[in-house]
């Protein structure tokens, strides 16, 4: 029996009235205008827009890494203040990103120092977290032994061996090869349906856009709000070959590009 009364659950992240900018005086330049969306738990949730939109400067924001000038960023209703615990994130660079004179093993516990876990714990939570991607063999590996793609999973691993219930990642897989990339989208979505955490991802890609998403938030140019929020009704099961080919994918390619297009545009006073 359903009750009448029922309340709506909170988001998991919601992220109001977000505007940031950067210099002062003469030299001000907003990047960030009104940005607004939320992100429900156990969503796949990926950000595009034309190019400077300010995607990273968004992410640095929600994430506490970065004040912004005004805005309400809640992360399961708390407001952020700093980077939240329940919070990871991965970035495009992984080969900045893992240290290299320390193992593929190292790299994953190392972080979780800070967290007061005792060895044992660090340990067996960052073999758990390698074996998520695939990575439990090259434990004893250093970073310069393994390849671009397998740098990032471990790059992904740290960030699950935090436990976090949101993952956030910038342009996670611009710099690896288009069949790493298209191994490393299925590894997120697959991590997504097994350990139901939640992801904001933002790219370039708008066909890894659509392909990850439940939601595509489409932003446009500088200064920036949020243009449209496209639903992806594409089921949860994806397929690099045969998802691609359906026409309902091509259909919302097309309207995403088309958004982006205009926002572009609109920036450039076409
Ligand atoms: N620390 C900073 N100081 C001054 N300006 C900055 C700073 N960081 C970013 N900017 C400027 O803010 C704008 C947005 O940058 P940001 O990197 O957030 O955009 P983006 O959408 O992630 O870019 P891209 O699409 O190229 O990845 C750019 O014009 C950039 O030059």
């Amino acid at each position: 029996m359903t009750s009448s009364t029922s309340t709506t659950a909170a988001p998991l992240l919601s992220v109001a009235g977000l505007a940031k900018s950067y210099g002062t005086g003469a030299d001000r330049r907003q990047v960030l205008a009104d940005v607004e969306f939320v992100v429900d738990t156990g969503d796949f949730l990926t950000i595009v827009g034309p190019s400077g939109a300010g995607k990273t400067t968004m992410l640095r924001c929600l994430s506490g890494l970065l004040p912004p000038d005004t805005g309400d960023i809640r992360l399961s209703g708390t407001p952020v203040g700093g980077p939240p615990a329940e919070m990871a994130l991965v970035f495009q660079d992984y080969s900045r990103s893992l240290l290299p004179w320390m193992s593929v093993l190292g790299n994953v516990t190392f972080p979780l120092r800070s967290r007061g876990l005792r060895a044992g714990e660090r340990e067996s939570r960052a073999r758990e977290a390698l074996a998520a991607v695939g990575l439990e063999a090259s434990a004893r590996l250093y970073p310069w032994q393994i390849s671009g793609g397998m740098q990032q999973r471990v790059a992904i691993a740290r960030a699950l061996a935090y436990e976090p219930k949101i993952l956030v990642m910038d342009e996670p897989f611009a710099s690896v090869d288009a069949q790493t990339r298209a191994e490393l989208e299925d590894l997120v979505l697959g991590l997504r349906d097994r350990l139901g955490i939640t992801f904001l991802l933002v790219t370039h890609d708008i066909d890894e856009a659509v392909y990850l998403a439940d939601r595509v938030v489409v932003l446009s140019g500088a200064p920036t709000t949020v243009t449209a929020v496209v639903p992806v009704d594409l089921g949860r099961d994806r397929d690099q070959v045969d998802t691609k080919a359906r026409p309902e994918f091509v259909e919302l390619r097309s309207q995403v590009y088309r958004l982006i297009r205009a926002a572009a545009q609109q920036k450039d006073g076409k």
